[in-house]
């Protein structure tokens, strides 16, 4: 589960670094030919928007499948969650950042953009601002990642089924794919990451020489589900 609190006294190593690729590499309690998983440096993902359109809620009703109302207090640096998502037969090891919203922690933020894989920019449906920046999200996302991340955008808060954008009205206005939810009833929060997780492996598979999509073998027991960082 994300963590709020600050945990660490000293900042901790880019994602890329974070990862133990020792950790995944097939040892004599694992003798069976384990399954794969893509991405031994983990495929990172970062959640990013403004704060409280509920990128922390997104997360955990992600991998919790639950939806704790009102328990989080605003994010402070970042967190992560190792999630794994089955692709086609095959397993994707997503590493899921969880960013603080507030402006105060862009810096921070920015730190994290370049290794990332892919990007889920979120907003709140219910928040008109939050919907106007998208456009000075995005304008950061292309100053500091990678050119060929992968993003989506996700208004988050649907209530019900009752969408508001159908897909391709929401991917026209910004341009890049899009695809409303709800942390608090789960609605397509799911369906946003495995799309993600999706693409990625898309790509690995087109580019199985590329560093950054490296396949590795599978081991089920992994090093470190959750963490956090913090900055002071
Ligand atoms: N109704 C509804 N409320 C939600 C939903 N997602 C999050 N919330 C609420 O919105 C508030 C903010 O959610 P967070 O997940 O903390 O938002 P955040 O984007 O992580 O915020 P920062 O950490 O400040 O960047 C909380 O009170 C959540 O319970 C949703 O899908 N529906």
């Amino acid at each position: 589960m994300p963590c709020r609190s600050i945990c660490q006294a000293h900042v901790p190593a880019a994602p890329a670094h974070a990862a133990d690729p020792g950790s995944m590499k097939p040892t004599e309690h694992h003798p069976q030919r384990p399954e794969l998983v893509i991405g031994c440096v983990l495929l990172q993902t970062i959640l990013v928007g403004d704060s409280g359109v509920g990128k922390t809620s997104l997360l955990v009703q992600f991998d919790q499948g639950k939806f704790i109302p009102g328990s989080f207090s605003a994010t402070v640096g970042i967190g992560f969650t190792n999630k794994v998502v089955t692709v086609d037969n095959v397993k994707v090891k997503l590493q899921i950042w969880d960013t603080a919203g507030q402006e105060r922690f862009r810096s921070v933020t920015h730190a994290y953009y370049r290794d990332a894989h892919a990007l889920l920019l979120l907003y709140d449906i219910t928040s008109k601002s939050s919907f106007d920046n998208i456009r000075a999200w995005l304008t950061e996302i292309h100053e500091y990642a990678q050119s060929d991340v992968v993003i989506m955008l996700l208004g988050n808060k649907v209530r019900g089924k009752c969408l508001r954008r159908t897909r391709s009205e929401g991917a026209s206005e910004y341009s890049v794919p899009f695809m409303e939810t709800s942390a608090k009833t789960g609605v397509n929060v799911e369906l946003a990451f495995t799309a993600v997780a999706k693409e990625l492996k898309h790509r690995a598979v087109q580019h199985p020489n590329e560093p950054k999509f490296q396949i590795h073998e599978y081991i089920e027991a992994q090093k470190e589900k959750s963490g956090c960082c913090s900055y002071f």
